[in-house]
């Protein structure tokens, strides 16, 4: 094959990344295929959520997801492959749908650093069948990102995926990679345009009543023994005269609570769904895993005194402890029944910004073999979010709650080559469509809850959320 000479800087600089690439060409004429390579760069540091905004299109799928205290944040942008799927069995074909791409996939660059290399996106929904025909997103979806932007530690990674035929023009490559590269290099002092402030009118699908007939009748089915917890869900529609602004919304949350996951993902439609999440599903790096057993709250005090008194009194209420062990005992189990070892520590507050909640760390070791889907299937959706026995809860929420939960509680996360991964539970969060949003929230409700309290609990992190999307 003839190499025309190439005398940009970038060439001289990346002549390795375009050697490589013809030679993989070169094997792909060879052997009648196609690969994909995931080319990894060390960049200047850029916030990916600036890199967001400028680069997502409203036809193309991403992903945010961003850590503030932990200093990582993620964008994930268009897709070079992807499965949505809906039905039961959706986990295990996206382990198989994520491992049949990795067999296709080589890697240049750096791979050491962290979020350099291939990673996968994926969220899933609560149900896996839904029962609202028209909810915007399918059960499952998973893409490989044709461009990734990873921040961790001051340092910043570029990924870009790039699918190699014998049909493609590999100096054209390069060169579309160096134009995103001046592009994204010009953003380091870019903020995002904010909007005026807009009117905003809000609807509770469901209203007082509905929710707290809801607790009643949930309290005497536990009374009778039918369950030990069911968590109850609400919705809160809004109206804006303007569309929201999605980065300015997400900027608000990453600002207002530093130590939740703040995330977003688009369809590709038009619709997205955002929020900032307390609660990690699992983490898992070189085989560790951490997964969080988040449940029992109260509110946070106006003063520290008071606010002390109110943490006191959550970490020794029989009743909030109750309904935290069940969350923490079922996923002991159920690592048990993988063939982990669960090591449990012990209780803690996790204070957010509004509300404060037990919260138990559960880590174990992975062994090779167990993917961390695998895992997800297993845990998802534990009594955090559905209840006890989880099938009847889960049964008894499609009866109570009248609007579709669609991502509302449902895992949500990457996982790169290695097994490593990071999925959490997408709580208090919001479908935007625009100018409206669907705002979800729940409690869990155990013997001994108050249907007065329980309404405010929800409607406390409701109100949260809409703070930071106005
Ligand atoms: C279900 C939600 O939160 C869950 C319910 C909690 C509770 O009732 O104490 C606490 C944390 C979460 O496990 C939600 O915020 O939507």
């Amino acid at each position: 094959m003839t190499v025309s000479p190439c005398r940009s800087k970038f060439f001289v600089e990346h002549k390795d990344l375009y050697h490589f690439l013809l030679s993989v060409q070169e094997n792909c004429l060879t052997n009648d295929c196609q690969q994909i390579v995931s080319v990894s760069l060390d960049i200047d540091w850029v916030d990916p959520l600036v890199v967001l905004e400028k680069f997502s299109q409203a036809n193309e799928i991403n992903f945010y997801f961003e850590n503030k205290g932990k200093g990582e944040a993620i964008a994930a942008i268009d897709a070079i492959a992807k499965l949505q799927i809906d039905g039961q069995d959706r986990f295990i074909q996206a382990e198989h749908f994520i491992k049949s791409c990795l067999k296709n996939i080589i890697n240049f660059g750096n791979t050491n650093q962290p979020f350099a290399g291939t990673h996968f996106f994926c969220y899933f929904s609560f149900f896996h069948q839904k029962v609202q025909i028209n909810y915007p997103f399918p059960s499952a979806t998973i893409f490989l990102p044709r461009w990734q932007i990873a921040v961790k530690n001051q340092r910043c990674v570029l990924v870009n995926n790039i699918i190699i035929s014998t049909r493609v023009n590999i100096k054209k490559i390069v060169q579309k990679l160096h134009t995103q590269l001046q592009i994204i290099e010009s953003l380091q002092d870019y903020s995002p345009k904010l909007d005026f402030p807009a009117q905003f009118s809000k609807k509770p699908v469901t209203n007082s009543v509905h929710f707290k007939n809801s607790v009643v009748s949930a309290l005497e089915k536990i009374q009778s023994n039918h369950l030990s917890k069911i968590v109850l869900a609400d919705v809160l529609d809004v109206k804006s005269s303007n569309y929201f602004n999605l980065f300015k919304s997400l900027d608000n949350l990453r600002q207002i609570h530093p130590n939740c996951y703040i995330f977003s993902t688009s369809n590709g439609k038009g619709q997205n769904f955002i929020g900032a999440s307390p609660e990690r599903l699992i983490s898992i790096h070189s085989q560790q895993l951490i997964t969080d057993a988040l449940a029992g709250s109260a509110p946070r005090g106006q003063t520290p005194a008071e606010d002390a008194a109110n943490a006191n009194r959550l970490l020794n209420s029989a009743k909030e402890r109750h309904e935290h062990s069940l969350v923490i005992d079922f996923i002991t189990q159920r690592l048990t029944q993988l063939g982990l070892l669960p090591q449990v520590s012990a209780p803690r507050l996790r204070q957010l910004s509004n509300i404060q909640h037990l919260w138990t760390p559960i880590s174990a070791i992975v062994p090779a073999n167990v993917h961390p889907l695998k895992i997800i299937s297993q845990l998802h959706p534990t009594p955090a979010v559905a209840g006890a026995a989880r099938d009847i809860a889960c049964a008894e929420i499609r009866r109570y709650e009248n609007f579709e939960r669609g991502l509302y509680a449902a895992p949500l996360g990457w996982i790169d080559a290695e097994g490593n991964c990071e999925f959490i539970v997408g709580i208090r969060s919001a479908l935007i469509d625009g100018d409206r949003a669907r705002l979800y929230a729940g409690a869990g409700i155990v013997a001994g809850s108050d249907p007065d309290k329980e309404f405010a609990e929800v409607q406390l992190k409701l109100q949260a959320l809409l703070k930071a999307l106005v």
